[in-house]
């Protein structure tokens, strides 16, 4: 059995869209779609993880509006609980670090990307909210 990684993502919402990432093809899950963020650390909150996180990936500042139901998920080989924020852009020019590329998509959009399995059932939530 292996054991769970804690992973924080952020849905971001800038100018009525949501941006969404696709990890490289040197990352574990090649090519897939996600929210952007990553491992908690060691002494870190989680809401402190996410807001370095995207600040390290994507080089923008954020505001938390929502926590979302996390998701623990089996790839195998990995186990991780990831646990998604909804979040507000508030400042930074997009740079990528990571990432092979990004969308800011339209809601309708989301369900037809190629999305780490993991995310699917976060997905499935954020389209159920009023926002
Ligand atoms: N950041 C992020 N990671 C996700 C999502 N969905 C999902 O399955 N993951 C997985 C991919 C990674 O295995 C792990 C996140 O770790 P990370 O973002 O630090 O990825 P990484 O490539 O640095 O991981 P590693 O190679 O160092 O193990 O969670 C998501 O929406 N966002």
């Amino acid at each position: 059995m292996s054991k769970i990684i804690n992973v924080t993502c952020a849905i971001i919402l800038k100018d009525k869209k949501i941006l969404v990432a696709q990890r490289s093809e040197k990352m574990k899950l090649p090519l897939k779609w996600e929210f952007p963020g990553g491992k908690l650390e060691f002494n870190e909150n989680e809401t402190d993880c996410i807001k370095r996180e995207i600040k390290e990936e994507i080089n923008i500042n954020i505001e938390i509006l929502q926590k979302l139901s996390n998701n623990i998920h089996d790839y195998g080989t990995f186990k991780i609980n990831l646990i998604p924020f909804l979040v507000q852009y508030i400042s930074g020019e997009i740079k990528l670090a990571e990432h092979k590329d990004y969308r800011l998509l339209e809601r309708s959009q989301l369900s037809n990307l190629d999305w780490a399995e993991a995310d699917l059932p976060i997905v499935e939530e954020f389209l159920k909210l009023e926002i």
